[in-house]
């Protein structure tokens, strides 16, 4: 997966990765110019020498300095890149979900993944460019100078290495697992952040501040907990390496100075030898780091190539909707379950073109779950849906979306001003077709504005009320003029003379109209009312004859309508 992503920046990542080696090589050198300086320059008391090698640790200073700046830039641009293609990908993916793939990892996490994670990958992919390479070049380097400067000596450095990197290695070992544990909490922090920032009011509504506090700090303790263990770890490594790079070093001094007197080793070379003793331990650092980024990059991989590879059970279909006359839905014994969990069952039903079909039933009786059907927001898990007389499967999603005029149970405005959320419905609709739109949805509120269609809808529609929401949602649908109208429950938070209004209205319209509600007077006067309980059909047919043999809609009308309006 990672080398999709990344070959559109080969060229970049090969050319950081170079550099950076470039660089490395530079630093290599460095302790044997001084040392020369000092053996050869200072010895000799030879300026000219010492202002030539100056000079040359001043160019391969400047150099190094350039080397990892190029580094530094396509290293960026090779991970931000990454980064962005793989972003995209995810939201394509994202988009192309069923209801059933979001409901299986849920929104917030989905979030995460997308954000969070992708921009762990991508410091993965930035610290594989800068240090992967660097460290066990430098490493590898630093021993075999120190082999080239005198053989004996880089003895301490093949017992020193080994040793250091076990200190390493064993506190990694035992603070790698807390810090995926960590990541983990943190996206317990941020879920419980994002819950309270999204449910502020109904937190201050029912006065649990308090509460919220005390499980934010809880949370926020535990993370605290881990970051401290993690440190107390992490506060070990400094000493143990010291004291063995500080050991190498004694002995580095010790034997060398035998070695300086006995005349095999100049003093120079020994300053060199500590030189690549510190910069093999620097290295290790940097890569025991890397392996950290790595670790955590590992677990944000899971979960994204977990995002990528989820496919659609719902397929796209290849006939465009035509005219037809007859049956625009048939249910064909239907049943659905979510994720096994029984929501209908054995539904058979068929809606003829231009009636006003209502769908009643008590809480969770299953009305949402048989309009999610017909879009195909949902597949269902037995017997056949067929729109026109077709299956439902052989539609593109597209053409019969496009017929479907959608209005959700909860009432769901995008950023932007009204005439942005109509045109959400249809792209080119003129302001003509718009405040129509408005007037049938009874949201003829949006003239008295100042900017009539052109006022601002703040996030999520919160600078309006429940029912305005509500009205601009069902204008929103009614501006494509769609073939079906479902209308999900998306008239409760209206008052009773308004939804009377609406109701007018939209039967005043020629198309196919599905009305959804646990309001009886919303649906009585519909050419034919469903009645759902517990997910099963137990009563069809007009109000009257409802009255008369279905004992579920007697029980509702009774508890809703007075004795003369149910008569
Ligand atoms: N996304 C989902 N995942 C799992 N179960 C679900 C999901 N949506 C609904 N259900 C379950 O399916 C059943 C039917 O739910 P549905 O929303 O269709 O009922 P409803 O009649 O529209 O209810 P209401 O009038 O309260 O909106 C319920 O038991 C509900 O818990």
């Amino acid at each position: 997966m990672w080398m999709k992503y990344l070959k559109p920046y080969r060229k970049q990542a090969i050319i950081g990765f170079l550099f950076k080696l470039i660089e490395a090589f530079f630093e290599l050198i460095v302790p044997i110019v001084v040392a020369d300086i000092i053996d050869y320059g200072i010895a000799a008391k030879d300026q000219q020498y010492i202002l030539h090698k100056g000079i040359l640790l001043f160019i391969l200073a400047i150099s190094g300095y350039s080397c990892a700046l190029v580094c530094q830039y396509f290293a960026s641009k090779t991970s931000q890149g990454f980064g962005t293609y793989l972003r995209n990908d995810m939201f394509k993916a994202i988009n192309a979900y069923d209801y059933e793939n979001i409901d299986k990892i849920g929104i917030p996490s989905l979030m995460t993944r997308i954000t969070n994670d992708t921009n762990q990958l991508q410091l993965a992919v930035a610290m594989t460019i800068r240090l992967a390479s660097r460290s066990p070049f430098l490493i590898i380097g630093s021993l075999i100078m120190a082999f080239r400067i005198n053989v004996s000596m880089s003895l301490i450095f093949i017992c020193a290495a080994p040793l250091l990197a076990l200190s390493i290695y064993l506190v990694m070992s035992r603070s790698l697992p807390l810090y995926l544990k960590i990541q983990k909490q943190l996206d317990h922090v941020s879920l419980i952040c994002r819950e309270n920032l999204a449910g502020i009011r109904v937190i201050r509504a029912f006065s649990k501040q308090n509460q919220e506090k005390e499980r934010f700090h809880q949370a926020t303790q535990k993370q605290k907990d881990m970051q401290m263990r993690v440190g107390k770890l992490s506060a070990l490594l400094n000493p143990s390496t010291s004291v063995i790079v500080n050991c190498a070093i004694l002995m580095i001094l010790y034997v060398g100075s035998l070695k300086v007197n006995s005349g095999t080793l100049l003093q120079g070379e020994v300053i060199a030898l500590i030189n690549y003793m510190n910069q093999i331990l620097l290295s290790m650092f940097a890569f025991a780091n890397v392996i950290v980024i790595y670790n955590k990059a590992t677990a944000c991989y899971k979960r994204v190539k977990e995002v990528l590879s989820i496919q659609p059970v719902i397929q796209d279909g290849l006939q465009k909707m035509d005219h037809h006359e007859g049956a625009l839905v048939t249910f064909d014994h239907v049943s659905f379950s979510y994720q096994g969990s029984h929501a209908l069952s054995d539904l058979s039903f068929s809606i003829e073109k231009g009636e006003t079909v209502g769908i009643i039933g008590g809480t969770g009786s299953g009305k949402s779950t048989l309009v999610n059907l017909i879009p195909r927001f949902y597949e269902a898990s037995q017997g056949q849906i067929y729109i026109k007389d077709r299956p439902i499967q052989n539609y593109s999603l597209q053409s019969l979306r496009q017929m479907i005029g959608f209005v959700p149970q909860q009432a769901l405005l995008f950023t932007g001003t009204i005439k942005d959320n109509i045109c959400f419905g249809k792209e080119d609709a003129s302001d003509d077709e718009i405040i129509e739109a408005l007037n049938l949805a009874q949201a003829s509120f949006v003239k008295e504005w100042k900017d009539g269609i052109y006022s601002h809808i703040t996030q999520g529609g919160h600078n309006l009320s429940g029912g305005q929401k509500q009205r601009l949602t069902i204008a929103r649908a009614l501006v494509r003029n769609p073939e079906l109208l479902i209308l999900d429950d998306s008239a409760s938070a209206l008052d009773f003379a308004t939804d009377a209004a609406l109701r007018k209205a939209i039967a005043s319209l020629p198309q196919t109209t599905i009305i959804v509600s646990q309001r009886v007077s919303a649906i009585m006067y519909a050419d034919k009312i469903l009645v759902l309980s517990h997910g099963e059909l137990v009563g069809i047919g007009k109000h009257d004859e409802l009255l008369e043999n279905c004992e579920i809609y007697q029980q509702i009308v009774h508890s809703q309508l007075s004795k003369e309006v149910a008569s």
